[in-house]
């Protein structure tokens, strides 16, 4: 059965803009006030991690200590270690992400640690999260593709995806990072992980490298899920994978959802005008194509 409702958790801040030429710091607070204006309630407003490898997010500090705080919104951050969890707390985060891979040349690229070591850094992560009363969210890249090994198997991605949710994460979101995944395979892959995680706590994470986002949400859509992770204006990709263009643009799928007679709360007009302006201070078109319609009517 199809949800009635879909929640949308907006990454366009943090997974858009971390892989977009830096925007200014006030240029990220508009946007983040914006998409709380047009009905977004779960905001990934940030990312605590090295300078060095993601300079875009060196700002989250400022960003969490400056936002103008919506009752109803959760204001999120991404956490690799202790430290990124001792800053993000520090500045006022509401919640935090872990973020781990299904593939092991993914992991040591991204956070320079294997799975294995990476499942024991998030270990003390939780720990202090749960002694601060702090929501940790779950993230499982390259879960249909990697683009250094390329297929992954489905029973890794159940495995580590698995473990992360014992670890405690209240939610499990699966990143295609490169948006290589096709229908079915979403399908089978979300089918086979929703065996180890009860499927209401897994989150969909898709790219639209290839242009297949919408269509692999639609082939899980059935499955139980009701988070959808997209990205305002198609903003980003990750610095690590090769070839992962923009996320799903959150106007996009805001606007099937609809059409499908699901409530996400949204504004979608108000928000294809934010995704604009936040194209605009990047110097480029939005990456939505129900923005640009919208814009243009
Ligand atoms: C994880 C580390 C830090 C390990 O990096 P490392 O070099 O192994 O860590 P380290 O503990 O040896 O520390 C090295 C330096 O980094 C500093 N450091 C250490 N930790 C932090 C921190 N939290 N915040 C700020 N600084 C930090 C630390 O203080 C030290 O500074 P130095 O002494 O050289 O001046 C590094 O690999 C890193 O920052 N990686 C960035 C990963 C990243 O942000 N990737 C993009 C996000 S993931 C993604 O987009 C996928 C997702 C989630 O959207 C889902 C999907 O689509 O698949």
């Amino acid at each position: 059965m199809l949800p009635h409702k879909v929640s949308i958790f907006e990454v366009g801040a943090r997974d858009g803009l971390q892989n977009e030429l830096p925007v200014s710091t006030q240029d990220k607070l508009t946007l983040i006030d914006q998409l709380a204006d047009v009905g977004v309630t779960r905001i990934e407003a940030g990312s605590f991690v090295s300078p060095k490898w993601v300079p875009q997010m060196a700002d989250s500090g400022d960003i969490f200590k400056q936002l103008t705080r919506k009752p109803d919104v959760v204001y999120s951050a991404l956490t690799p270690n202790l430290k990124g969890l001792e800053l993000a707390l520090d500045a006022g985060a509401d919640e935090v992400a872990i973020f781990g891979a299904a593939s092991e040349t993914f992991s040591q690229r991204n956070i320079n640690c294997s799975i294995e070591e990476s499942i024991a850094r998030f270990e003390p992560v939780m720990a202090m999260a749960k002694a601060r009363n702090i929501p940790v969210r779950g993230y499982v890249s390259c879960v249909l593709g990697c683009p250094y090994e390329g297929d992954i198997e489905i029973d890794e991605v159940a495995r580590v995806s698995e473990i992360l949710y014992k670890m405690g994460c209240y939610e499990i979101s699966l990143g295609d990072t490169i948006g290589v995944g096709t229908p079915i395979k979403a399908r089978k892959m979300v089918e086979a992980v929703a065996k180890l995680v009860p499927v209401e706590k897994l989150a969909l994470h898709f790219h639209d490298t290839y242009g297949q986002a919408l269509a692999n949400i639609q082939a899980c859509l059935d499955t139980g899920i009701s988070v959808i992770d997209s990205s305002v204006a198609g903003l980003g990709g990750c610095p690590y994978a090769k070839g992962a263009s923009g996320n799903l643009a959150t106007e996009d799928v805001v606007y099937m959802l609809h059409g499908m007679g699901i409530e996400t709360g949204i504004d979608l007009h108000k928000l294809a005008k934010a995704g604009q302006q936040i194209s605009a201070a990047l110097g480029r078109l939005t990456g939505s194509k129900v923005a640009q319609a919208i814009c243009s009517e």
